[in-house]
């Protein structure tokens, strides 16, 4: 039974890396979670406070020690929420311990390694319904958290998907903590200097995700760029019938005007307007004169809405409480 006063312990695999860092940071200010323990080899035996959260650690937190956590010694504890920050391919060691020991209330896994498992629920909370409180039904309920790309896109096109004819065509930019903490040329500082680069400019993993997840075929051609967080997603479409721009910028205020974290404005939305926020912004919806097409962008923060806060966001309604408990102030 969730109780409104009720303080639920999570641990983090992954605390080194810059979603495990947002995670730590989103718990300690959250009403009614708090951190149990939280792992890295890297850190292993380092207080809290070499993560550099000082600010929002209280003294005596930055004293807790960092530990070096194998998938049994994870699953034995006794935590309401395991949260996954790994990179892609390690999870199944960590679930099938926690599975086998049966501790834990919801484990939540920030990688792509169970996207496409219909055992997991994938869900970008404005799209996909988690019910409030479903973690009381099956333990552990098992999340599977969407990728960055994949929510960006998911967010500027679900409201108008059944107006759209063929693909939408969606042009990504992030910042390179999008490509991780290990070094690669998609975050090397030399390589990203003054510059942006395509990657993976067909069949990245998040077109798959999002073409199957909203029923609506997309391409996908992601870039990055010399700035740390964000993403810009701009979105072209191509409509069956010919579309008004008031009709359509109405349908998105109507489907997000219950969703505080989704904001949508006429003007061109920037990276600038959320990064270190759990919002996305969607906007500049601009139509031709035909009323054939229309290009419109969405921007959020990629450790945040793509990943750190939606995370919390779908565990806050697993655990029954209000989606933005803990994100918004
Ligand atoms: N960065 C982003 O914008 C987004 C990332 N994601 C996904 O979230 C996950 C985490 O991403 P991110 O924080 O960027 O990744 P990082 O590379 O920054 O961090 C990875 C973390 O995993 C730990 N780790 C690495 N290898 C192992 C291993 N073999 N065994 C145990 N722990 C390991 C590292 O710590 P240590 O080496 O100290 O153990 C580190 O804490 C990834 O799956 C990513 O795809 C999803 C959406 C957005
Ligand atoms: C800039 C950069 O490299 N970005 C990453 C997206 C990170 C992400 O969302 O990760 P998963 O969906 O794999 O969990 C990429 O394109 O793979």
């Amino acid at each position: 039974m969730t109780h409104q006063n009720s303080t639920y312990k999570l641990g983090i695999v992954g605390v080194r890396g810059y979603v495990g860092k947002e995670l730590l940071a989103i718990v300690e200010q959250h009403p009614h979670l708090e951190i149990a323990w939280v792992s890295s080899r890297q850190l292993a035996g380092k207080p809290l406070s070499e993560l550099g959260l000082t600010d929002l650690l209280g003294t005596e937190q930055q004293q807790i020690l960092i530990e070096n956590l194998s998938p049994v010694q994870v699953a034995e504890r006794k935590t309401d929420i395991i949260v996954l920050a790994l990179p892609n391919g390690l999870a199944k060691l960590f679930v099938d311990a926690i599975e086998q020991h049966n501790n834990c209330q919801v484990i939540i896994d920030l990688s792509a390694d169970y996207r496409f498992d219909s055992q997991w629920l994938y869900s970008v909370p404005e799209i996909h319904n988690i019910k409030q409180g479903q973690a009381e039904l099956k333990k552990p309920l098992k999340i599977s958290n969407p990728g960055c790309y994949a929510t960006a896109m998911q967010l500027a096109i679900a409201p108008i998907k059944d107006l759209i004819k063929g693909h939408a065509h969606c042009f990504g930019v992030s910042g390179y903590s999008g490509a991780g903490t290990t070094p690669s040329p998609n975050n090397d500082p030399d390589n990203l200097h003054e510059n942006i680069i395509g990657y993976k400019l067909v069949e990245h993993l998040h077109e798959r995700e999002v073409s199957e997840k909203l029923d609506c075929a997309i391409s996908f051609s992601p870039h990055v760029a010399s700035f740390f967080r964000g993403i810009n997603m701009t979105v072209q479409l191509r409509f069956k019938q010919p579309q008004k721009p008031h009709t359509l910028f109405n349908r998105f205020n109507d489907f997000y005007a219950m969703h505080e974290l989704v904001r949508c404005q006429p003007e061109i939305p920037t990276i600038q307007q959320v990064v270190n926020t759990p919002y996305c912004v969607i906007g500049g919806l601009t139509v031709s004169k035909n009323g054939n097409r229309a290009t419109i962008i969405s921007c959020l923060d990629n450790l945040l809405k793509g990943a750190a806060s939606q995370a919390i966001q779908n565990i806050n309604l697993a655990l029954g409480f209000d989606t933005s408990t803990g994100l918004t102030n």
